[in-house]
Formats: structure tokens, sequence, C-alpha cells
């Protein structure tokens, strides 16, 4: 039967995944895979099939937010997906990543707006070793250098009449702010899944900044970064 949400078939998925936002994300990763094939579309979740250097592979989009992702994450959980990648965009909180580079979270702040209600907030969100060491791996053999560190995951993409702690989780040490790692991190550590993301720069985000036109992901770094990072991710799902 499929799965209710994700439309994914229950049995036959690959057991590592590369999750992304959104569904064009997906199309493109899977144009670099062998033999690949659509196996479900339903909503904002599309996902394919292939084999990078001879592994299969799943590719999902999860949409926009941690409440959506999580149902994504809790059916490929179900298909038996035990590896999961995030390849996702994220604004820079320090004047040490510009648009184009590419970080990798090793710890998430849990303002996703769900996880809270998987397990008490005292539980960590957390990278798996393994998989930041991969990423961390994987860039370097493509030459691209990779900063770590801690990412805020955000359910809110921009606040309204509240002001957020920017200053702060900056002055603690914050780098990135995206808004489904954390949500992944925890959920995968609850399943016993080895999780970890791998995240483009798309915006500087050290201001909240009111303006929707101050926001452009499509700009060209991005797009070369993403293009990137989608080798590095491939790469360091399947050398774990
Ligand atoms: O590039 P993706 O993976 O979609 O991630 C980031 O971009 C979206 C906001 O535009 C949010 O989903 C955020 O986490
Ligand atoms: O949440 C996000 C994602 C990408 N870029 C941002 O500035 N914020």
């Amino acid at each position: 039967m499929p799965m209710p949400i994700s439309g994914l078939p229950e049995s036959d998925t690959p057991e590592a995944a590369v999750v992304v936002g959104s569904p064009e994300r997906a199309r493109n990763i899977s144009a670099l895979l062998e033999d690949s094939h659509l196996v479900a579309q339903n909503r904002e979740f599309v996902s394919f099939t292939g084999a990078w250097r001879g592994t299969r592979v799943l590719v999902s989009s999860h949409g926009v937010g941690g409440p959506g992702a999580v149902c994504l994450f809790r059916e490929i959980a179900q298909a038996g997906v035990g590896k999961v990648i995030r390849l996702g965009t994220a604004g820079s909180l320090t004047e040490d990543l510009s648009r184009g580079d590419l970080f990798i979270p090793e710890c998430a702040i849990r303002d996703d707006g769900v996880s809270d209600q998987l397990v008490p907030m005292s539980f960590p969100a957390t990278a798996a070793p393994e998989t930041v060491f991969s990423l961390q791996r994987a860039a370097e053999s493509h030459s691209e250098p990779a900063d770590r560190g801690i990412v805020w995951t955000r359910a809110a993409f921009a606040p309204e009449v509240l002001s957020l702690p920017v200053e702060e989780y900056r002055g603690a040490g914050a780098k990135a702010l995206e808004m489904e790692v954390a949500t992944l991190l925890v959920f995968a550590a609850i399943r016993r899944m080895r999780a970890g993301a791998l995240l483009v720069i798309d915006n500087d985000a050290r201001v909240d900044d009111p303006d929707v036109f101050s926001y452009q992901p499509n700009t060209r770094e991005v797009t070369d970064g993403l293009a990137k990072a989608s080798r590095i991710a491939l790469d360091a799902l399947v050398h774990q």
C-alpha cells in the first residue's frame, strides 16, 4: 500500500536518502543518478530512486517547515531508510559565511515548531558524527571549504510583531538559520536513524529584514553552490 502522505511504496525503498525542501531540487538531484525513476508524488512530497556510484538512494522533497517535513520523515523511516542527509539552504548569521558557501550543522537549536511535540525540549538535536565527518571529507575531496557548527532551526521564516533572538543566538555562536534541520535530527535520533545536513548559504540573516524582496534564494552563487553540494551530499551518503 502506498504511504498516506508521501505516496512512497512500503517496500523496496533504498536505505540511504537525501531530503530537500523543494520538489525541483529533488528532480535536479535525481538527474545526477543512474537509472533514476519518479517513485511517488503527492502534495509537496516528490520522491525519486536511482543509484549514485553504485549505491541505491532515495531523493525526496519535504517542503517548507518542520511540521510538514516530519510527515515525510515518518514515512521514509517506515519505508526502511536508516541514513539521511538534508540538503538545504540557510541564511548566514556570521560575516564569515556568504552566498554560495557550504555549512555542515553539528547540532541545531530546536525552535522548529514541532520537535517540542515529539520529545521534551531537554532532548538534544545533534547530527550523527559519522555523517558530519563524511560530509566534511566529501567536501574536501571536492576541494570545497565547508564550515561547521550550530544552526538555528526556526519555524517562522520572518517575524511579525515579535522580535526573535537573532542577536542572542549569534552571540552564543549560531552560524546559520533555516527551518527543518532540528526536526530531522531529533526525529532521526528517536528512530535510531543516522542523520545530518549540508546547507548552502542563500541570504544574509544577521538582521531580520521585513522586506520580502531582500530574500533572493535563486542567485547564481546559490544555484552553483547547490549543484556542488548535491554531489558532496550524495558522496557523503554512500561513503559513511
Ligand atoms: O532550501 P530549503 O531546503 O527549502 O530550506 C530553506 O528554504 C526554505 C525557505 O525558503 C525553508 O524550507 C528553509 O529551511
Ligand atoms: O530559513 C531560511 C532559509 C534560507 N535562508 C534564510 O535566510 N532563511
